[in-house]
């Protein structure tokens, strides 16, 4: 049975703005109260995945989510009619309103942990959707994405799917972010690396072990092939707020930066004992510093097997335009590794709030039964990702400045169309504010 690497982006919502709501991001906190252009969001957005299909891989996405979130608004006391509950919290609580305004399911790497069917006890691929209970503009997204999981996995014959981790903080778990997989092919029973964090002496850690442990148990993964790793301080407070800043994990490979890791000795020593394959390419700090890393995003990078079997990387053109970095993307292609060929794509917008090239997207390793099973239209050919298109260039904004969330014309603007692609994708009352 032939498995294939499917990325799942995430479609880039109509709200997308510089709120600076994620503390312990240096690029959000940086960006706080800029400008943004959610209609260029979407498209670079789409054009990260369009390249990804030129190159000859397996695409699809997550739609984004209805927002300002009504629901969570009225949870917790504004009434009224829908313009009456935007009035209300700007005069309250603007910051509130601002964190009910996120368009932060776009960086679907935290939508949830994946387990492909080679590596579970019942054959089976599992979710687990993501808490996200670090932030409280991201922890909205839970209930949503577990119903868009399940809605787009549906089959029972192949799709298992685990609520989000119970407890908040106490298992705080931020998704794939801080997960990855090595393999000697997509195919073949994989080894899961969990990273989690201790609080730095700046910023918190987000990922709970006591949640990647949970995790990988209602995955049902062999224990054999479970790594546990703790994620260095220094790299949590140089801004590394999920592991995924600082290292990719991809078929036989481990690209990192040396300062990734609490224990880096221990951690190489317990991944290499169980998977033995393992290629670790390892940036030292002396060529790349932790902030060329987190300004660039170098590790940040999809890290893809093309069909022909070689890897490339999709980095953001942020690591382009830092010299260390492009001179260590360089190097590294020259040297004898799985590695050779690298695509710079611009992403920015997203940049702008701590997000790159990998945060944008899930990966979901499927069996060719099991991708048949998937509904389809969340898996991308030209024609769709033309209609996505089409549908951003109709419905989004090309500006949105802080003042603009007090705008209940902004509001009607998005939910408009989200009706519009829920109409385009056959979903249904999906969204809370459908129903
Ligand atoms: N994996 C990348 C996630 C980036 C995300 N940024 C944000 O939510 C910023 C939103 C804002 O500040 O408006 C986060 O920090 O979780």
């Amino acid at each position: 049975m032939t498995h294939h690497e499917y990325n799942f982006d995430g479609l880039i919502g109509p709200t997308h703005n510089y709120a600076g709501l994620s503390f312990g991001n240096i690029a959000s906190a940086t960006n706080k109260g800029a400008a943004s252009n959610p209609r260029e969001a979407a498209l670079q957005g789409l054009a990260k995945m369009r390249a990804a299909m030129e190159l000859g891989l397996k695409q699809g996405f997550l739609p984004p989510q209805d927002r300002p979130h009504l629901k969570t608004l009225r949870a917790l006391g504004f009434s009224g009619t829908d313009k009456q509950i935007i009035e209300k919290a700007v005069k309250a609580e603007p910051q509130l309103l601002a964190n009910c305004y996120a368009a932060s399911s776009m960086w679907t790497a935290n939508a949830g942990t994946v387990a492909p069917s080679p590596d579970t006890a019942d054959g089976k691929v599992h979710f687990t959707a993501a808490n996200l209970a670090a932030n409280f503009h991201r922890s909205i997204e839970a209930v949503t994405t577990s119903r868009m999981l399940k809605h787009i996995f549906k089959d029972e014959k192949f799709f298992v799917h685990h609520p989000p981790m119970p407890g908040a903080m106490h298992f705080g778990d931020e998704g794939a972010a801080n997960h990855g997989r090595l393999c000697e092919s997509h195919g073949d029973k994989g080894v899961h690396l969990f990273v989690y964090g201790e609080d730095g002496e700046k910023f918190p850690a987000r990922q709970k072990k006591r949640a990647s442990e949970a995790v990988a148990r209602n995955h049902l993964l062999d224990e054999s092939h479970t790594v546990f790793i703790k994620q260095s301080t220094t790299a949590l407070d140089a801004g590394a707020f999920h592991n995924d800043v600082v290292g990719v994990a991809n078929g036989t490979v481990l690209f990192l930066h040396e300062q990734s890791f609490a224990d880096v000795q221990a951690a190489y020593a317990a991944i290499r004992e169980k998977a033995p394959f393992a290629e670790i390419i390892e940036a030292p700090a002396s060529a790349v510093s932790l902030e060329d890393c987190i300004k660039s995003y170098l590790f940040n990078s999809q890290l893809l097997t093309l069909p022909g079997g070689e890897m490339a990387l999709l980095l953001p053109t942020e690591a382009e335009e830092n010299e260390r970095v492009k001179a260590f993307v360089d190097a590294t292609l020259s040297k004898n590794n799985p590695i050779n060929r690298v695509i710079y794509k611009n992403v920015r917008e997203s940049m702008r709030n701590g997000g790159g090239p990998a945060c944008l997207r899930l990966r979901v390793v499927l069996s060719e039964d099991e991708a048949a099973a998937a509904d389809q239209h969340f898996i991308l050919d030209d024609a769709k990702i033309t209609a996505l298109e089409n549908w951003v260039r109709t419905h989004y904004r090309d500006r949105i400045a802080p003042d603009d969330l007090a705008d209940p014309a902004l509001m009607e603007e998005s939910f408009a169309a989200m009706q519009a692609l829920t109409d385009l994708l056959g979903m249904g009352a999906f969204y809370d504010v459908q129903r």
